[in-house]
């Protein structure tokens, strides 16, 4: 047992305060691509990585969430706390901590420096982002502060490539020799807060020196950001230029992706003879799956503004912003990060609820997060509002496509704000003031940004060449078999085993204005939203029609009442159509009930919602 310890690759842990780069660093030594922002909370799970130094040593390294003191408040600062102090079960603590500080904010971050420093394990001070501290005049005399701290203190910029050379020779320095046992928790308590403080301020009055400091940039441009009334304008303006974009600038690339993938329709389906295979390949595959493929480009254009916003350090502001409005629920800024997160999905959303301390606050959450606007509702969404929305100028510069989208992330946001004020009104109000670290605002990388939107890409292609894919397979049987009995009136869909099956709901779905169809769709639909609309595509192909697939909306427009689309919008508000969500939930909350609870009153809302939205319509245009 011990010649085997002696023996292993030096495990080194990354810690640091949230958002002082550990994840840039992480990145760099490893060749990682974990995700970067700038905004405090990013990384909410232990993450593991390897790399080999400039001398050819292996060393295995740990980049952990950010945390502000070893007294873990929240769920993610436990994993940290556990993970150094050698608490999980199963795992040894680490060889040596890699302890990474923003230069610019050390008062703030050597307290956690000097809390570590008690666990009495070896460590490293990676002074990062010296560039920034260069560029306001910000002098840290690194001998200085390594003499003060009893550690070796290198400089790091993890945002370039050659950053991280320092770091490297540092640790190629090291014995790394018998591991090291790290104290108890307790001995960080050892000495008081005040005390603390006192000795950070020693530290920094010997080693730094502030004199030249040009300010923070940040707080001038805050002030207008941060403006009670400017603020807000800028905000609402910003979301609306988004949704702008989402539509107007989409047109383009989409119409391209549909006339590729019908040409590709067309040329595949003249080389494979009519008969079962043509109809797997052109009706199920092609005009499933092509039918999901066209949304990248708006997918695509939402996730650069989600990933320049987070880039630039515009997010904390946003939550900071719209703490009041969340308080007048029972919820603070906290949660608005984690929410944020669940518009691109609400899986990694409901995970960095991590970050939130109150175990209440974090549970209402957690409950309210699927109701955000998650991208896979986007090709439901696009799909209908180009089917049932004329594409018009309203009000001289705005599309009226655009609006009803933008309204449907906002019935969205509406009806969970309602949702956590419902759930804390039972549970019980309490106010708590937020805590949250502003970060300072930079100018976005465009190699961090286009990386990001390769990633969303890719994500996306994956899911459409494999889940989506897999579906459209199994529907397209399904929907296929048995086939139609004599003298059959119907498209043979209609008498197979998924026909059966929509039909069956149809009854339920009746009243909400759906048609066997769309009951189809939505039994797929469960693995994910945007199966949806590939099943749909897929139902349609072979409820007749040739070369469907790539020209679905206008044929769900000619199918469908306008109350239909409209309802079947309001479902898809509400209804939890994400299985892996649920499974997370579960997870994430140690029950199943609350996934329960939520697949329950998530139906429930969208089965009501969709009901109003139906018969009001009628009512209005007559039918
Ligand atoms: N200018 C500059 N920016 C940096 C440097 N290192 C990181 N950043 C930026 O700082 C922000 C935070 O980086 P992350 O790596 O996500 O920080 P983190 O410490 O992992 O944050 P959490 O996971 O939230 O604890 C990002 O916007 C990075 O691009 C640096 O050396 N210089
Ligand atoms: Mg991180």
């Amino acid at each position: 047992m011990e010649s085997q310890v002696a023996s292993r690759t030096p495990l080194v842990a990354l810690l640091g305060n949230p958002n002082c780069g550990k994840t840039a660093l992480f990145n760099r030594l490893t060749g990682a691509r974990q995700k970067v922002a700038n905004y405090a909370g990013v990384t909410i799970e232990r993450k593991e990585g390897s790399f080999t130094s400039p001398a050819g040593r292996a060393f295995r390294v740990l980049d952990l969430p950010g945390a502000y003191s070893l007294n873990a408040q929240t769920p993610d600062e436990g994993i940290t706390r556990d993970v150094v102090a050698g608490l999980r079960a199963g795992e040894v603590p680490p060889d040596a901590i890699l302890c990474v500080v923003n230069a610019t904010n050390l008062r703030l971050n050597l307290r956690l420096v000097l809390e570590l420093r008690r666990l009495g394990l070896p460590m490293v001070l990676a002074l990062n982002m010296v560039d920034v501290a260069k560029k306001r005049g910000i002098e840290i005399d690194t001998a200085k502060l390594s003499q003060e701290l009893g550690m070796p203190v290198v400089e790091t910029v993890a945002i370039q490539s050659g950053g991280e050379k320092a770091l490297l020779a540092q640790l190629d320095a090291m014995p790394f020799g018998v591991p090291v046992t790290p104290k108890p928790l307790s001995a960080i308590d050892e000495v008081s807060v005040e005390d603390t403080q006192r000795e950070v301020r020693r530290i920094l009055a010997a080693a730094v020196s502030s004199a030249k400091d040009t300010g923070n940039l940040s707080e001038k441009i805050d002030g207008v950001v941060l403006h009670p009334i400017a603020g807000p304008i800028i905000l609402a303006l910003l979301m609306f230029v988004i949704f702008q974009a989402v539509f107007s600038w989409g047109d383009a690339p989409i119409e391209l992706i549909e006339a590729g993938m019908g040409a590709f329709g067309q040329m595949v389906g003249s080389w494979i003879g009519e008969g079962m295979l043509h109809s797997l390949i052109v009706d199920g595959i092609i005009a499933g799956v092509g039918s999901v493929l066209v949304f990248l480009p708006q997918i695509l254009i939402l996730f650069f503004f989600i990933l320049l916003l987070e880039d630039v350090g515009y997010l904390p502001r946003a939550a900071f912003l719209l703490d009041r409005i969340m308080g007048s629920v029972g919820l603070s800024g906290r949660s608005f990060l984690p929410l944020l997160s669940s518009f691109a999905c609400a899986i990694p959303g409901v995970m960095a609820a991590r970050t939130i301390q109150n175990p209440r606050d974090r549970l209402v959450t957690i409950m309210i997060a699927p109701l955000m606007t998650c991208s896979a509702r986007l090709p439901v969404y696009a799909l209908l509002i180009a089917a049932f929305i004329p594409d018009r100028v309203v009000g001289g510069f705005m599309n009226l496509q655009g609006i009803v989208l933008f309204v449907l992330y906002l019935a969205g946001i509406l009806s969970a704000m309602a949702v956590a004020w419902f759930m804390k009104r039972r549970n019980g109000y309490k106010q708590h003031a937020l805590m949250l670290e502003l970060p300072a605002y930079h100018w976005p990388h465009p190699r961090g940004l286009a990386s990001g939107l390769l990633e969303r890409a890719k994500i996306f292609l994956m899911r459409v060449g494999t889940l989506i894919l897999a579906m459209m397979i199994l529907l397209w049987l399904f929907s296929s078999f048995p086939g139609a009995p004599e003298g059959a009136t119907h498209p043979p869909i209609y008498y197979s085993v998924a026909g059966m099956i929509g039909r069956a709901l149809e009854v339920v779905l009746a009243p909400i204005g759906f048609n066997w169809q769309i009951a189809i769709a939505l039994v797929p639909g469960m693995a994910a939203r945007e199966v949806a609309v590939g099943a749909l595509g897929t139902v349609y192909a072979l409820s007749g029609g040739d070369e469907v697939g790539n020209t679905l909306a206008p044929l769900i427009a000619q199918s469908w009442s306008l109350a239909t689309g409209l309802s079947l919008l309001a479902w898809y508000v509400y209804a939890p159509h994400c299985l892996p969500t649920l499974a997370t939930v579960a997870r994430e909350t140690g029950s199943r009930k609350y996934a329960w609870i939520m697949a329950g009153y998530m139906f429930a809302l969208a089965y009501v919602a969709a009901f109003i939205v139906y018969r009001v319509t009628l009512a209005f245009t007559g039918a």
